[in-house]
């Protein structure tokens, strides 16, 4: 398939029929992307806090922190129990593992297979914590039931659409997966009205809905990916890389974070996700782990002038 822009989005403005959704292209994604200048070093590239995994899945952690190391970024610190994360470090040694929260990162991802208290309660600390710093918090699966009420734009949600579904109707808006399924614009938007939240709802099409600013539409869709990507373990992968791209960007800046800013930064993940499954076996089934390992030559395809999907140099 070949998307030719007919520039329209400038027309409609001008009528004030502004499109509902858009999405970002190879183009659009090489911009947002941060690529590490000649003087980096670990600490500028931006650090990446995970809690993930639990006893009855430490592979989320696993595939979590593979996703986040795989995007590119200057550390991921592992912050879960001591059983997950021998499993982290045993698959990935350039982790840094504890126990504890109290550690300075540029952005979180917490919930992948979070199904403990003890877990629970340390994605709380991070929630609270992060909201009054200012640092993005990527938020999926378990830590979905730990969002309070309200949170700010930098609380990006992540979910499919049953625990959209399940958000929804804990916070007095009954709707059933199918539902979500159907309307997948509406109840995005409705969750993310009601918590304040970036809502990213994952699916063929992947919607990100947040509070837009003038260069950005209310909506971003991006996709499809193939359908080989439904695949357990996928969403967990992507947290990884949402994580350390928001890690990258903020590392990059010292001006306060908007909605616009977050928005581009997370769809650029999820097309680069897409983009990985398509270049992890081409036409066939993909693994989880197959995905994250594509990831760092499909980075390096869409830097180039080229583009992912333009003749290799
Ligand atoms: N390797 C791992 O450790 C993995 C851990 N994961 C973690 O597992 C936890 C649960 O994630 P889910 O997305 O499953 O949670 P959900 O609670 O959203 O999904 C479970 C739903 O699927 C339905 N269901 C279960 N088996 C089914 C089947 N065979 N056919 C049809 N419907 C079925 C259940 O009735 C339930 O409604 C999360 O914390 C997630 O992060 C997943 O990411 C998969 C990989
Ligand atoms: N039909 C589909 N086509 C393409 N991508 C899909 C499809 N269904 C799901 N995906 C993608 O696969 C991933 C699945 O994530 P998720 O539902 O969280 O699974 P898990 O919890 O097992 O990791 C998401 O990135 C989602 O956008």
């Amino acid at each position: 398939m070949q998307v030719v822009d007919l520039a329209l989005a400038a027309e409609l403005a001008a009528q004030g029929r502004a499109p509902t959704a858009t999405r970002l292209e190879d183009l659009d994604v090489r911009r947002v992307w941060p690529v590490p200048d000649a003087p980096a070093h670990k600490y500028t590239r931006g650090v990446v806090g995970v809690v993930a995994g639990s006893v009855p899945y430490p592979g989320a952690a696993v595939l979590t922190v593979a996703g986040a190391t795989a995007t590119g970024c200057g550390m991921v610190r592992y912050v879960g129990p001591a059983h997950v994360r021998e499993q982290v470090v045993a698959a990935h040694p350039e982790v840094v593992a504890g126990g504890s929260t109290q550690v300075r990162v540029q952005a979180w991802v917490v919930g992948p297979g979070v199904q403990d208290e003890d877990q629970s309660a340390r994605v709380r600390e991070v929630l609270q914590a992060a909201a009054a710093q200012d640092v993005p918090v990527v938020v999926d699966a378990g830590a979905l039931d730990d969002v309070p009420d309200r949170v700010p734009a930098t609380v990006v949600l992540t979910p499919h659409a049953g625990e959209l579904a399940r958000f929804l109707s804990a916070r007095g808006v009954p709707v059933e997966r199918s539902q979500v399924e159907a309307e997948p614009v509406r109840w995005a938007r409705e969750a993310h009205v009601r918590s304040g939240a970036t809502v990213l709802l994952k699916g063929a099409v992947t919607l990100v809905v947040g509070a837009g600013d003038e260069s950005c539409a209310p909506v971003l869709a991006q996709g499809p990916a193939p359908a080989w990507l439904a695949t357990a373990g996928a969403g967990d992968v992507l947290a990884g890389v949402l994580g350390a791209l928001l890690a990258g960007v903020g590392a990059r800046s010292d001006q306060p974070w908007s909605p616009g800013v977050i928005m581009r930064a997370v769809a650029a993940g999820v097309h680069v996700h897409g983009l990985a499954a398509a270049h992890a076996n081409p036409g066939g089934p993909v693994t989880s782990p197959a995905v994250a390992h594509a990831l760092p030559g499909v980075v390096a395809r869409l830097l180039r002038p080229t583009g992912p999907r333009g003749r290799e140099s």
